[in-house]
C-alpha cells in the first residue's frame, strides 16, 4: 500500500473534523474524496500530504509510519512523495510561468530551467512559459500549478478542488492531464464537489461529519484487484460497504445521508 490510514481522527475541542477514518490506497490508484462542506475533506488531504498530523490513529506512506519520521525525513516526504494542486492557484504574480515552476524547484534545492520547461511542455504550456500569471487564463494558471506539482516526479498528486475555478473546457484539459499521469502510474487523490470530476476516478469515497460513510467504484477491475490485496493482507482497510448513489454537482449544499444506500 502506498498510503494507509489506521483509525485516524483529527479533533478540535469537541469537534471531530475526522472521525476514526481507516483507508488504504494502493500505488497507482485514482481516488476521489467527496462530501459536503465541513465534512473533513481538506483535513484529510492535509493529513495525507503530511501538512498536518492526526490527533489519534496512524498514517503510513510508502510503508513508513509518518509519526516515526524525523523532521528531515518528513520534509523529504513532503518534497518528493507528494505534489499538491489547489483550487486557488497560489502562483507568485510577479514571476513568469517557468519562474513559478522553478521557484518550486528552488524549494527542492535544485533549479534547472530545462526541467521546468519540460514540466510546462507536459501540460502543453511551453509557448506560455514567459507569461506572467495575469497574462494567463484560469485554465492555463492551473496547468502551471500542475507543472509545479510535477517537478519532482511525485508518487502522489493531491489535488484540492483542482477544477473549482475552471470552465468545462479547461476542466477537461486538467482531467486529461490527470488521466495521462494516472496511465504513467501516478497515484491521484482529488477532493471535489463535481460529480463529473469525481466520476473520472477508479474509486470514490464520501465523508460526512468526519466519518467515511460511503464508497463507490467506477472501475470494477481495480476493485477486484484491491479486494485480492485485502484478502492477502488483513492490515489493509477493506472496501467500505455503504455505496452512495449519486454525488451531485452541487454536493456542497445537498449531500446528506439520504444520498446513501446500503450496498
Ligand atoms: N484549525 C481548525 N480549528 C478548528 N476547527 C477546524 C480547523 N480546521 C478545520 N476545522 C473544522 O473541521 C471541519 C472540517 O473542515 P474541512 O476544512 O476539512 O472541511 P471540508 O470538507 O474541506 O470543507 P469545504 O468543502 O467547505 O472546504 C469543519 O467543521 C471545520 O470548521
Amino acid at each position: 500500500m502506498l498510503l494507509h490510514l489506521d483509525h485516524v481522527s483529527k479533533i478540535y475541542g469537541d469537534l471531530h473534523a475526522l472521525d476514526d477514518v481507516s483507508l488504504s490506497v494502493p500505488r497507482g490508484q485514482w481516488l476521489s474524496i467527496v462530501g459536503s462542506s465541513g465534512s473533513g475533506k481538506t483535513t484529510l488531504m492535509n493529513i495525507i500530504g503530511c501538512l498536518d498530523s492526526p490527533s489519534q490513529g496512524e498514517v503510513a506512506l510508502q510503508g513508513r509510519n509518518v509519526e516515526h519520521l524525523r523532521e528531515r525525513e518528513l520534509a523529504d516526504v513532503r518534497k518528493n512523495v507528494v505534489g499538491l494542486v489547489f483550487q486557488k492557484f497560489y502562483l507568485v504574480q510577479h514571476l513568469t510561468a517557468v519562474e513559478n515552476v522553478m521557484a518550486a524547484q528552488y524549494y527542492h534545492s535544485v533549479v534547472d530551467e530545462k526541467q521546468a520547461m519540460e514540466a510546462l511542455r507536459q501540460v502543453g504550456l511551453e509557448d506560455r512559459a514567459h507569461h506572467l500569471p495575469s497574462q494567463l487564463s484560469g485554465g492555463e494558471q492551473q496547468r502551471v500549478c500542475i507543472a509545479r506539482a510535477l517537478i519532482n516526479c511525485p508518487e502522489i498528486i493531491l489535488a484540492d478542488e483542482p477544477t473549482g475555478n475552471l470552465d468545462e473546457a479547461n476542466e477537461q484539459i486538467v482531467l486529461d492531464l490527470f488521466k495521462n499521469l494516472h496511465e504513467q502510474g501516478t497515484t491521484i487523490i482529488v477532493v471535489t464537489h463535481d460529480s463529473t470530476v469525481a466520476g473520472q476516478a477508479q474509486r470514490e469515497i464520501m465523508l460526512n461529519h468526519g466519518k467515511l460513510v460511503g464508497e463507490k467504484w467506477n472501475d470494477q477491475e481495480a476493485r477486484e484487484r484491491f479486494e485480492e490485496l485485502v484478502q492477502s493482507d488483513d492490515s489493509i482497510a477493506p472496501v467500505h460497504e455503504a455505496e452512495f448513489a449519486d454525488p451531485t454537482k452541487s454536493a456542497k449544499d445537498t449531500i446528506d445521508s439520504s444520498n446513501f444506500e446500503q450496498a
